[in-house]
């Protein structure tokens, strides 16, 4: 049988540990291998949520893809991690006659792809899954979401597994082997699966083999051929492939031929009867389809023998088998083995069953943890599926639980190892306590930012000095060269003037001169006098020449005087602008100092934080080491080590989880130790130990040991003698916890539980008090035996009483009860066992009921609707619901109610009562 990949076996593939993408002929695969969500939910788009779109992948050679080595060294394998769907079954009909007063233990967002599982009557945890399937969902959309990317896969040469893990009777081999001949709307994955493949093959050239076999107490059997029972698994020492030679493999030709072989092999498949389910499966149903496809691609250009060049060469088209394996592993039941009631020779099934699932779930933790051994060895499920398990397989993996609270362990271990699967970092189990981790991250991603912001700030700053800076001195040379220009040109415009009036004046006396010197010539010495008068005239003309000479230089001096003083003034203003650019200098830089400034300070809040998480880590190393010398010591030291070991039990144990730790607790302090402490004279010793007590009653395994320890005596006391109000909450949760086995509810009552639970009711402030202590009588009031004691204590007063806080789940908490003890009292009335009205009405709670049958709050709504059906069963009750308004909510109900099986009740309850149906005949009404 063919095999690829490494998984299990692997170091190198690590379940979605390779997240580099791998590139081939060009391409990256990452994107391929992505499982995006889609927000569409249509059919025809659902394959989409599970993955972003099929395999573009083209591998050259199918022997890349053979082994971990050869895929190894091409640099990566097939990135992607198991994806993982929850599916819900719809309720049947033992569950709805048995759980119709209780509510779902799980509760389905599939918009949100979340499950909420209910812990106890007050506490959910919510988990993140890749798909979430409610009780409606289609068998084609669990196929398309969960097969379908898988079946793609292996015919691009993958391969792939699909595989189905979960409680017995919860749907596993419905959801993969159901053969759908009737219906064919209820084929399951396997049918389905062959249908996409021997679509898109071409059976000329391409070909289809099946092997089916079981794995039952450690043997794989032939399904094709049970004579064939001890099939050895042979491994490639090289590679890690798996196969089964002894395996039958038979070509599948078309899709009856394939049906005809599952039939045979159905047929031939062991199922033991067990008391949870006559048709379980006990063993593991493993089909694997082998496809072997061709591929022709081009081989490179050959050169003609004579070596002649390209034009002349030939190409040839060499075919490529490219192989594909797609297994599907129908797991047995993972169910406790006592509570299958298993005996004997069934015994022995169920412990092998659950070796080789507990060595699946090691294997898968070790996968998610990337440790160095996957303990692959343990079991022959593990060797068979090493090839088929991660590494270059896709697998989806789809866990299938029920609605039924009575199976709430069973369906918590399930979805934990649906977590696991997912790996365990991308365990979503909401948590609401501060993590200084993410906090030091969010402030070192803060610190990161700011400083990416002050660094450009900075490098603004400086671009912008600069600018100033080099503008200014622009300014200044411009202002310098104007300056020195007009001076230049006003010297040069004086020395001009100045030559010119030299001149003027020389030429003037010139001409004088030569003027004397011919008055001279021709004037004799009696004009004496006369000569002497003219002389004195043009001497006088010249000094009026010289002033006017001189007031014209004094207007121009002032004239240039006033020009520089406009260019000093100029330069006064470069100055000023470039004191104030400095200023503006000055005030980034302060800025930038205060910016600085406050990142210090950050990063010494930051170091702060850091130095506290690390406080934190070595206070949280100490108390473990702590816990481990055994529980000695400090009590209340120990006991927050024990309540936080509880509170956060993956923590402790990754491996085993909750129970583990649990376990371990009792090992380790001894619950005697725990209750001690419940009366210990430090108060705040004594609330850790009844944390520690809550917590534990809250697994259903603990529950009797603690009654058998006087646990629940203790916890009865604290309620009688003490005044803390969150004492009373935490031991009335506990109290509720222990309230939901038969026999602790007697002790209980019996201990004069009521009459406490009553007096912390009267007394509480909180609404939690209140939902713990509702929660408790509404576990007592579901027990036949004790509805007239629980009556005349005060039990339905007391929840009646309740209602005043109105809360929503004190509410539905009451509802509940009153739900609860209609559904006794109405068993006990078809018995015959009680004949009177009932004891609801006769503590008033009939208007109370009334006025809540319509709440909008559905989880209210729901318990009333289902308390007047349970009123209305008995005839004596029908006057005075008739009076009190019930029978209009009950035709309502019979109408409208959204279950249908609390529908089909009404309709019932009305037409068996003559008291009703005469009423109903008066105001001619029907239902
Ligand atoms: N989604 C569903 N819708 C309707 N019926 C369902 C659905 N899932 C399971 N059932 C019914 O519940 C019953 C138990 O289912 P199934 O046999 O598939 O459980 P299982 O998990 O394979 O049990 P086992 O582990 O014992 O093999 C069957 O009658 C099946 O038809």
């Amino acid at each position: 049988m063919a095999a690829a990949g490494a998984a299990f076996g692997s170091n190198t593939y690590r379940n979605g540990a390779h997240r580099s993408s791998v590139k081939a002929d060009g391409k990256s695969l990452a994107a391929n291998q992505s499982f995006k969500s889609s927000s569409s939910a249509s059919s025809s788009s659902a394959s989409s949520s599970f993955k972003s779109r099929s395999l573009q992948f083209r591998k050259s050679s199918p022997a890349a893809l053979g082994g971990a080595n050869g895929a190894a060294k091409d640099g990566g394998g097939v990135p992607g991690r198991v994806r993982v769907a929850v599916r819900l079954r719809p309720r049947n009909a033992e569950e709805l006659a048995a759980d119709a007063d209780f509510a779902d233990c799980v509760e389905l967002q599939p918009e949100l792809k979340r499950l909420k599982l209910r812990k106890n009557n007050w506490d959910t945890d919510t988990y993140a899954f890749d798909e979430v399937f409610t009780e409606f969902a289609s068998q084609k959309r669990v196929y398309e979401v969960v097969a379908k990317p898988v079946v793609e896969s292996v015919l691009e040469g993958y391969n792939g597994t699909v595989m189905a893990y979960g409680q017995t009777g919860t749907g596993k081999t419905y959801t993969l082997g159901k053969l759908g001949e009737e219906d064919t709307a209820a084929r399951g994955i396997m049918v389905r699966a062959m249908e996409d493949i021997l679509g898109d093959i071409s059976l000329e050239a391409d070909s289809v083999s099946v092997s089916y076999l079981q794995l039952y107490m450690e043997t794989i059997q032939d399904l094709l051929n049970p004579s064939n029972d001890n099939i050895s698994i042979v491994e490639d020492p090289k590679t890690g492939d798996v196969s089964l030679p002894g395996a039958t493999l038979v070509e599948v030709r078309d899709q009856q031929n394939f049906l005809e072989l599952l039939r045979l092999g159905e047929a031939h498949r062991f199922a033991a009867n067990t008391k949870l389910n006559t048709e379980s499966s006990r063993s593991h149903a493993i089909l694997m389809v082998n496809v072997k496809r061709y591929v022709k691609e081009k081989d490179p250009v050959l050169p003609m023998e004579n070596g002649s060049n390209s034009h002349s060469a030939k190409t040839f088209k060499a075919p490529i088998i490219r192989k594909g394996k797609l297994v599907v592993v129908d797991l047995a039941g993972s169910e406790r083995i006592d509570k299958s009631g298993s005996e004997g020779h069934t015994l022995e099934e169920a412990k092998s069953i659950n070796l080789s699932l507990s060595a699946l779930g090691k294997c898968i933790n070790a996968l998610a943890e990337n440790s160095a051994h996957v303990p692959v060895r343990d079991s022959k499920l593990t060797r068979l599926l090493r090839d088929s398990f991660g590494g270059t397989a896709r697998t989806s993996l789809v866990i299938t639980i029920g609605p039924s609270p009575r199976h709430r362990g069973e369906t918590m271990s399930t979805i934990m190892f649906g977590q696991r699967a997912m790996k365990v970092e991308n365990m979503l189990k909401l948590k609401e306590e501060f993590d200084y981790k993410s906090l030091s991250r969010r402030l070192e991603l803060q610190l990161d930012k700011l400083i990416a912001e002050h660094e450009r700030q900075q490098k603004a700053f400086d671009d912008e000095i600069e600018r100033i800076h080099a503008e200014s001195e622009m300014q200044i040379a411009e202002t310098d060269r104007k300056y020195a220009d007009a001076l230049e040109k006003e010297r040069i415009k004086y020395q001009k003037e100045y030559m010119e009036s030299i001149k003027k004046i020389e030429e003037q006396l010139v001409g004088d001169q030569q003027k004397h010197d011919n008055d001279s010539a021709t004037v004799s010495h009696n004009d004496y006098y006369s000569n002497g008068e003219v002389s004195s005239i043009s001497a006088l003309d010249e000094v009026a020449d010289l002033k006017k000479l001189l007031e014209k230089e004094t207007i121009l001096k002032k004239a240039a005087e006033e020009e520089l003083t406009n260019h000093k003034r100029q330069l006064y203003q470069s100055k000023l602008m470039e004191a104030s650019a400095t200023s503006e200098i000055l005030k980034l830089r302060k800025l930038l100092e205060d910016e600085s400034r406050q990142k210090q300070k950050l990063e010494g809040e930051i170091a702060i934080l850091q130095s506290q998480l690390l406080q934190l880590s070595f206070d949280a190393d100490e108390r473990r080491r702590q816990l481990d010398r055994t529980g000695s010591g400090n009590d209340s030291n120990d006991l927050d080590c024990l309540t936080a070991q509880v509170k956060n039990p993956q923590l402790s144990d990754s491996e085993n989880g909750e129970k583990a730790s649990v376990a371990k607790l009792f090992e380790q302090v001894g619950l005697h130790k725990i209750l001690s402490l419940l009366e210990a004279d430090d108060a705040d010793v004594r609330i850790h130990a009844v944390k520690v007590v809550a917590n534990l009653a809250a697994e259903e395994a603990n529950q009797q040991k603690i009654v058998e320890a006087g646990g629940l005596m203790s916890l009865l006391n604290l309620l009688r003698s003490s005044d803390d109000e969150t004492i009373h909450r935490v031991a009335a949760g506990a109290i509720a916890n222990l309230a939901m086995n038969e026999t602790n509810q007697e002790l209980i009552m019996a201990q004069g539980g009521i009459r406490l639970l009553s007096t912390t009711a009267a007394n509480a402030g909180d609404p939690q008090t209140l939902r713990m202590v509702a929660g408790a009588i509404a576990n007592l009031c579901g027990n036949d035996k004790l509805q007239t004691m629980l009556r005349s204590e005060g039990g339905i007063k007391a929840l009646l009483g309740m209602v005043r806080c109105g809360h929503p789940d004190v509410l539905a908490q009451v509802a509940r009860g009153i739900a609860n003890f209609a559904k006794c009292e109405s068993r006990a009335s078809a018995q015959g066992a009680k004949t009177g009205r009932s004891l609801l009405i006769e503590d008033s709670a009939l208007p109370w009921i009334v006025q809540n049958a319509n709440n909008e709050a559905s989880a209210i709504r729901r318990h009333i609707e289902l308390a007047l059906c349970h009123l209305a069963q008995h005839e004596v009750n029908a006057k005075d619901m008739i009076s009190g308004g019930a029978l209009w909510e009950l035709v309502r109900i019979s109408r409208d109610c959204s279950r249908e099986d609390i529908r089909t009740l009404a309709r019932r309850s009305l037409s068996s009562s003559s008291t009703f149906k005469a009423e109903l005949r008066r105001l001619r009404m029907d239902y």
